[in-house]
């Protein structure tokens, strides 16, 4: 929390809002990120691409995602949404997309192209055999188990490899 609020003053030092209805149709300041807990400081400074517009811009990028994870957390039985739930659901979720297209535009990232090369990044990362269903970071993969470990699995029985 104290490094994502340190990311919060100095991304609200760093940008100017953009004014009444000028970019977003609001005078309300985003959301600080320093609310959401999950995010990174890391991930908030490398999605900060311009300064000013940019900053907020990532500010709803980022309230968005934050928002909607929350929301997803919060509510992890998805098949028991009620229509009216998901349709609002759906309307978050396009928010997040169309904020996030913009964002990559306006930082000339191509996305499809970025995406697919991080979904090869994420194959050498996280072997599907060990990491499905996992919250561990890669370099929890990189000292892979021996072909011995693999065929007997695990030593001892209070510690599984995953
Ligand atoms: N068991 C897992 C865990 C993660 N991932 C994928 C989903 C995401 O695209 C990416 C996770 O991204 P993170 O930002 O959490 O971590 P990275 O692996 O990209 O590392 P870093 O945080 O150093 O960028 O890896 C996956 O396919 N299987």
């Amino acid at each position: 929390i104290h490094t994502q609020t340190k990311a919060c003053k100095s991304m609200y030092g760093t940008c100017q809002p953009p004014g009444p209805g000028r970019f977003w149709g609001s005078d309300s300041p985003p959301l600080c990120p320093a609310a959401h807990t999950w995010l990174s400081y890391r991930e908030l400074e490398t999605s900060r691409c311009d300064p000013h517009l940019g900053g907020w811009r990532d500010h709803q990028l980022i309230s968005s995602a934050a928002g909607n994870g929350q929301l997803l957390m919060a509510r992890a039985g998805l098949p028991d949404w009620a229509p009216g739930e998901r349709a609002a659901l759906a309307e978050e979720l396009s928010d997040v997309l169309l904020y996030l297209v913009s964002l990559a535009q306006q930082c000339r990232v191509d996305l499809p192209r970025a995406a697919l090369r991080k979904l090869d990044q994420n194959r050498a990362r996280y072997p599907a055999d060990r990491a499905h269903g996992s919250a561990r970071k890669y370099p929890h993969y990189q000292a892979g188990p021996t072909d011995a470990q693999r065929r007997d699995g695990p030593t001892d029985p209070c510690c599984p490899q995953d």
